[in-house]
């Protein structure tokens, strides 16, 4: 089976997390305060107006018609709050209407009053306090520092749709919007399956053994990208704890298996052999970019999926970013990560037939205007992905400086 082209690959993979939603993906309704990173399942609106209420914008004093103004009930002068204003009083109902020609004090975010036509800030107000007369510094203009209901959105009006990934912001307006719970995909379960007799977890690796690169990063990536890990499972380099690692009933309990190692074909490999002998169809055997050409994505029994790492760190993360990011945005409903373009600073050369996927950095981070590849960037090297900010993808014929060079975000900086 020839390598798949990158983009190809991308888009084989985002195909195939879409059709893994249609046959299993359901909606949980999740509280505001564990939503962020999940993606909506519906359009969001506005529960009611918003702003639901006129409110003042200021401490100080809501007025009505023209100045100067006669206060209700002036405050008692106090060390502490020296008259003004006094709290909410009446949190939850209307204030009864102010009359014109009539001044009473108000604090930020309070109710107006029927009838108000301005707030005047308290430090622009100066208030007799032997005849509760109140003037302004500066005739107020009308509306003046009240906030309208209504305001930033009607009742019912389309506030988040369907396929966005909730951030902070975005759910501070569903809450101001009124919800409570918000309905999201559920989220692709993930068995993450670490091969290698040689690898080790702790500690410093003796000669031939190599220290876990896998196992405290994958969750991080796969929780970034949206994803629910299932399970961890070790194995060594066997044919019998593949195949059970890959369909035994806990297995079978993940929607995805996502495995590191052993995507080779030397008789150590195991992943592809017992993936193919299980059955399901290859979606992609392997993909033309380097590192990580050997990545591979397979169906298995019951519309499971494997997404197949190579062994080399830096490999396996340029096919997370090439198989696992398309297929969680696929399986989520999220419309495909475009990436963007950007100007590399330094010519760099390509792969021939394949593209180049390489992390990179802005040369200066202040303005992010133009990349540099990153230094350390073999395929089993960690120090140019520790300093980059993208991975640059590079056109197999290699660009000049000064070109655009297509770039990803890495999924640790969000998207
Ligand atoms: N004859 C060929 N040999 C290889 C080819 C090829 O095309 N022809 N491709 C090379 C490329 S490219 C890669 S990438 C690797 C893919 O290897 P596997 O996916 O089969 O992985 P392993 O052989 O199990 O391991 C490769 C390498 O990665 C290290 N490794 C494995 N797990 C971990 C881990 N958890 N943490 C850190 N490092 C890990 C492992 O020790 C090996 O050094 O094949 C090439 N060979
Ligand atoms: O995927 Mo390999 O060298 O391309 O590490």
């Amino acid at each position: 089976m020839p390598e798949a082209d990158w983009q190809e690959a991308r888009r084989l993979a985002y195909a195939a997390g879409s059709a893994l939603a249609a046959s299993r993906g359901g909606t949980d309704l999740v509280p505001l305060d564990r939503v962020n990173g999940r993606v909506l399942a519906q359009d969001i609106h506005s529960l009611h107006t918003m702003p639901h209420y006129a409110s003042s914008a200021m401490d100080g004093w809501v007025v009505a018609g023209e100045g100067p103004w006669q206060v209700e009930r002036v405050p008692q002068a106090s060390a502490n709050d020296g008259g003004l204003p006094r709290p909410h009083a009446g949190a939850g109902s209307t204030p009864p209407p102010l009359i014109s020609g009539w001044a009473r004090a108000i604090v930020t975010g309070e109710s107006v009053p029927p009838g108000a036509t301005a707030v005047i800030r308290q430090e622009a107000s100066v208030l007799e306090a032997a005849t509760g007369r109140l003037s302004a510094l500066q005739a107020p203009s009308p509306g003046a520092d009240i906030r309208p209901a209504g305001r930033e959105a009607a009742e019912g009006e389309l506030l988040l749709r369907a396929g966005t990934r909730m951030t902070p912001g975005r759910i501070a307006v569903a809450a101001v919007g009124g919800h409570d719970r918000l309905p999201v995909s559920q989220a692709v379960r993930i068995r993450l399956l670490l091969t290698g007799d040689e690898v080790v977890t702790t500690g410093i690796p003796a000669p031939g053994q190599v220290r876990d690169t896998f196992g405290p990063v994958l969750p991080a990536c796969i929780e970034a990208l949206g994803g629910a890990l299932a399970d961890v499972l070790r194995i060594g380099d066997d044919t019998h704890a593949t195949l059970d690692a890959l369909d035994s009933a806990s297995a079978r309990e993940a929607d995805v298996v996502l495995s590191t190692g052993g995507t080779g074909r030397s008789p150590a490999d195991h992943v592809r052999p017992v993936a193919e002998e299980l059955g399901g169809t290859s979606i992609v055997g392997s993909v033309a970019m380097r590192p990580g050409h050997p990545a591979l994505l397979r169906s298995l029994p019951e519309g499971r999926l494997l997404v197949g790492l190579p062994g080399n760190p830096l490999a396996a993360l340029m096919a997370v970013v090439t198989l696992l990011e398309p297929l969680l945005e696929g399986a989520s409903g999220q419309p495909p990560s475009s990436p963007v373009e950007v100007r590399t600073g330094e010519a760099v050369r390509g792969a021939g037939h394949s593209h180049r996927l390489l992390p990179a950095q802005w040369s200066d981070p202040a303005h992010r205007q133009q990349l540099v590849p990153s230094e350390h960037t073999g395929s089993a090297m960690m120090r140019g992905l520790a300093q980059a900010d993208v991975v640059m993808v590079v056109p197999p014929a290699g660009v000049e400086a000064g070109a655009a060079v297509t770039c990803l975000p890495l999924p640790w900086y969000g998207r």
